[in-house]
């Protein structure tokens, strides 16, 4: 029986306690640094056991492609932990769901209706307008001599839920002619809530007996988020079956994913049942929203604290840009230090830091034996800051990107996971953070909010959120002429 071998005389592993096996060894927060300690101490590739749970917790770019590559089947799984059952509608959402016919197709219709190139590109307008009218508040009544602070988290979170709600209910969240504030707020917190009840250790999902007793809470916490997620999910739903019943015909239900799942709904009702379709719909509204927001949080911070590299992005902007005119989706791929400075973003602050499988048949990961039924857990958080793989790893430097370290073979660079289980709205995600800073940087100048340096605390959640929010001051560089002009 291997608890731990590692080829490079490290420790092994202490034997698991009895009940709470390894357990204790993990409850310090956050989870990636707590996970990434032990690994760096007893190797990368760890047998461990949470209650009755076998865990295998790997931390190194040839343990994850071991996983994910060679045995991506099977690994597809996720475990059933307790917070599936109340926030993935009992284990069929797409973040939820096992591998095999279901989550196949919910992966099928979501690629097609929302992740294709050609959805991505028909909605880029809405895109540019959301944020043309993120510039607008931003600018406000400012003059180019005065700086203004700026809390950017909350910004950042209502652009996204603004553009994905456009993309799935065909109606904004938050600015002029919108849903009421206080359900803004609900939502928000409920999202955040999602994260925190996902990320949280949850003594019941490794010692079942413990459920009966719910001694963290996280359980009651799980039902309340649950209902009121569904209460949500299910009015968005109602407003678009009643605004359907007088279509008038113009397409416009073509390109809101909810019509499209509700005509869907009408051709196979059985499979297509509303808690099907709520499952989809929340699934992006809580997978899209925070991820790329935190990302963008991030690499404002970074820049904050680098102002060199901020600088050279702004002159690249210029350069393939401009200043009469405000960048666009298409000049993305004009602005590779931009690209380098997200993906730098990307490997010190991964928003899905540690990722989490369960293996369905046994199988073999660098040369262990791992049985069916073991979860698996990847550090990517790790991997990302792993010196045996980087150059000075803590160092923010998105130039590494520029030469032979910068290529992303090898399973280094991994925010959106790899294989079957791939991030699905990676493309999104990527166009909308490159469009955001691009946007940031090319009209306005930004200073840290006072003379220390952005603090960089990590806060607790899956998402790999910041412990405090992101303040800084800004002042227009563009006229306003560029950043007013209607679109
Ligand atoms: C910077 C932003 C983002 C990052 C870093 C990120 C990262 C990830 C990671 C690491 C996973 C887990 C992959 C695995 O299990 O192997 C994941 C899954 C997922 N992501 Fe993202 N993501 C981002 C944005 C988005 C957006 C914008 C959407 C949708 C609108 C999205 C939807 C999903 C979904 C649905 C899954 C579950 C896929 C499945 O289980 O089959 N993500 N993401």
């Amino acid at each position: 029986k291997v608890l731990h071998r590692s080829k490079d005389n490290k420790p092994s592993v202490p034997f698991p306690l009895p009940v709470i096996g390894h357990l204790h060894l993990i409850l310090k927060k956050p989870l990636h640094r707590t996970l990434g300690k032990l690994a760096k101490k007893y190797g990368p590739i760890l047998f461990l056991q949470y209650g009755f749970r076998k865990v295998v917790l790997v931390s190194s770019p040839s343990a994850i492609e071991a996983c994910l590559a060679k045995n991506d089947i099977a690994f597809a799984n996720r475990p059933r932990f307790i917070v599936g059952e109340y926030l993935g509608y009992n284990y069929t959402s797409l973040v939820w769901a096992s591998y095999g016919d279901h989550w196949r197709n919910l992966r099928r219709v979501t690629a097609l209706e929302i992740f294709s190139s050609y959805r991505l590109q028909l909605l880029s307008s809405v895109r540019a307008k959301e944020i043309r009218s993120l510039l607008q508040q931003l600018f406000g009544n400012l003059d180019n001599k005065n700086f203004r602070k700026v809390e950017f988290k909350t910004m950042f979170f209502e652009l996204m839920l603004n553009i994905l709600m456009q993309m799935i209910a065909g109606k904004k969240f938050y600015g002029e002619n919108v849903v009421d504030i206080d359900e803004a707020k609900r939502f928000r917190h409920t999202v955040i809530e999602t994260f925190y009840l996902m990320g949280a250790l949850n003594a019941s999902d490794f010692l079942p007996f413990l459920r009966w007793f719910d001694l963290q809470g996280l359980e009651k916490r799980m039902v309340k988020a649950g209902k009121q997620r569904d209460t949500f999910w299910q009015s968005l739903i109602n407003e678009r079956r009643e605004k359907n019943r007088f279509t008038t015909g113009d397409g416009e239900e073509n390109n809101i994913l909810i019509d499209v799942l509700l005509s869907q709904q009408k051709l196979d009702p059985e499979y297509y049942t509303d808690e099907i379709v709520k499952g989809i719909i929340g699934v992006m509204l809580t997978a899209g929203t925070e991820t790329s927001s935190g990302t963008m949080e991030w690499a404002m911070s970074l820049l904050l604290n680098n102002p060199e590299f901020l600088q050279k992005a702004r002159d690249e902007i210029d350069q393939q840009v401009g200043m009469e005119r405000l960048l666009e989706e298409s000049d993305l791929p004009n602005l590779p230090y931009l690209q380098n400075i997200i993906n730098e973003t990307l490997r010190l602050y991964p928003t899905g830091p540690v990722v989490i499988h369960e293996s369905s048949e046994d199988c073999n990961v660098g040369g262990f034996h791992v049985p069916s039924g073991t979860i698996l857990l990847m550090n990517f958080w790790a991997v990302h800051r792993d010196p045996n793989v980087w150059k000075e790893p803590m160092k923010f430097n998105p130039e590494r990107f520029q030469g032979v370290e910068g290529e992303k073979e090898g399973f280094k660079l991994i925010p959106f996971g790899f294989g079957r289980r791939r991030c699905p709205g990676e493309a999104l995600a990527m166009r909308m953070v490159g469009l955001t800073l691009g946007s940031l940087i090319q009209c306005f100048e930004w200073e840290r909010f006072g003379d220390e340096l952005v603090d960089m605390s990590e806060g607790a959640g899956l998402n790999l959120p910041r412990a405090k929010p992101l303040v800084a001051m800004c002042r227009p560089r563009l006229t306003k002429k560029n950043i007013m002009a209607p679109f």
